[in-house]
């Protein structure tokens, strides 16, 4: 019979930290299902590929209650009709569960296939410091070639921020103006503050030139470029993680604790909404997601 010998205080403390950093790491997880900053299928597919990772270690019943809209009754009625048990883990999933879960997944969450043919008229938008700002500033930088556009508003300028390179500050009296004279090809109130608006006619010319045009614009603007332009390119800027999110908007300093909560808390509804845009680019290294967008630029023809 094997002798069981004790398990050394050290292996204990380190299991136990171990257990929760994922139990955190789960925790990190489900917020990002709940957020939608990474898909279901996504962590589906992580967790097929290592039953061990974090992915793999989540209940399946967990992963349920982490989608938009799904509470313990649909939970409960969904493992049964795709004969499920509670119990499960997603790393632990049969083949033939996996395919339902799936095939429920692609119906409830489908997946956007980018359209057809695009026009050289791109919009990048995505939550509050997700580093629309940033990428788009790397862009400037390194891509004279596209043409960024340079928003009117109504906001104060900042330290540094020079005035037809940045934004056009405007008074609310030129704003009106320029909505009066159909002069702006879309326009919003941000933020619940000031007024930023996109001029049409460098737009035009810039088109007319055969330029690749970048608005950097909130969703609300997005949605009226759609409208107005319906081949226009609409691209979204996701983080890696919601965490990481929060340590952006954090770590820029810019707002207090109560704008960043009021900010978070539209982010979450902006990210609900990552479905009507043509790409999804994950902004983990600046460098590499200005790459991202300057290639869809390429690749969009018209
Ligand atoms: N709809 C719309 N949104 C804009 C425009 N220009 C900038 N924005 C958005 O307004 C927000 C700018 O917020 P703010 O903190 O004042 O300035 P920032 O530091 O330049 O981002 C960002 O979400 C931008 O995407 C525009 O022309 N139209
Ligand atoms: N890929 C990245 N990795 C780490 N930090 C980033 C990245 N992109 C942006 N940031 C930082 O995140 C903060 C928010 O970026 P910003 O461009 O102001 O966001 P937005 O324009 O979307 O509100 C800034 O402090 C910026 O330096």
């Amino acid at each position: 019979m094997a002798e069981s010998r004790p398990v050394p205080e050290v292996d204990r403390a380190a299991a136990a930290r171990k257990a929760v950093e994922r139990r955190r790491a789960r925790a990190s997880l489900k917020r990002d299902l709940t957020t939608r900053v990474v898909t279901p299928q996504t962590v589906l597919r992580r967790a097929t590929a290592d039953p061990d990772s974090v992915e793999g270690s989540l209940r399946i019943t967990d992963f349920l209650l982490a989608l938009p809209a799904i509470g313990a009754g649909k939970r409960d009625r969904i493992l049964d009709e795709l004969h499920i048990s509670s119990v499960k883990r997603l790393g632990g999933l049969g083949v033939r569960q996996r395919a339902a879960l799936t095939a429920w997944l692609d119906t409830r969450f489908p997946v956007t296939e980018p359209r057809g043919a695009r026009s050289r008229l791109l919009v990048l938008a995505g939550p509050t410091a997700v580093g629309k700002g940033t990428v788009a500033a790397h862009i400037r930088e390194h891509n004279p070639e596209i043409h960024l556009s340079v928003s009117a508003t109504t906001r104060a300028p900042r330290p540094g921020e020079i005035d037809g390179v940045h934004y056009y500050f405007v008074d609310d009296a030129e704003f009106d103006r320029l909505i009066e004279q159909d002069e702006l090809l879309e326009y919003a109130v941000v933020h619940n503050r000031s007024r930023y608006g996109t001029p049409r006619a460098p737009i035009d010319a810039a088109l007319a030139e055969g330029r690749t045009v970048l608005l950097e614009i909130d969703l609300q603007g997005a949605r009226q470029v759609r409208r107005a332009e319906p081949a226009a390119t609409l691209i979204f800027l996701l983080p890696p993680t919601w965490d990481e999110l929060v340590q952006r908007l954090v770590g820029r300093g810019t707002e207090g604790a109560e704008e960043r909560a009021r900010r978070l808390r539209t982010a979450k509804v902006e990210l609900a909404a990552q479905n009507e845009f043509d790409h999804l680019i994950v902004n983990e290294d600046v460098a590499a997601a200005a790459a991202e967008v300057v290639e869809l630029s390429l690749s969009s023809a018209r």
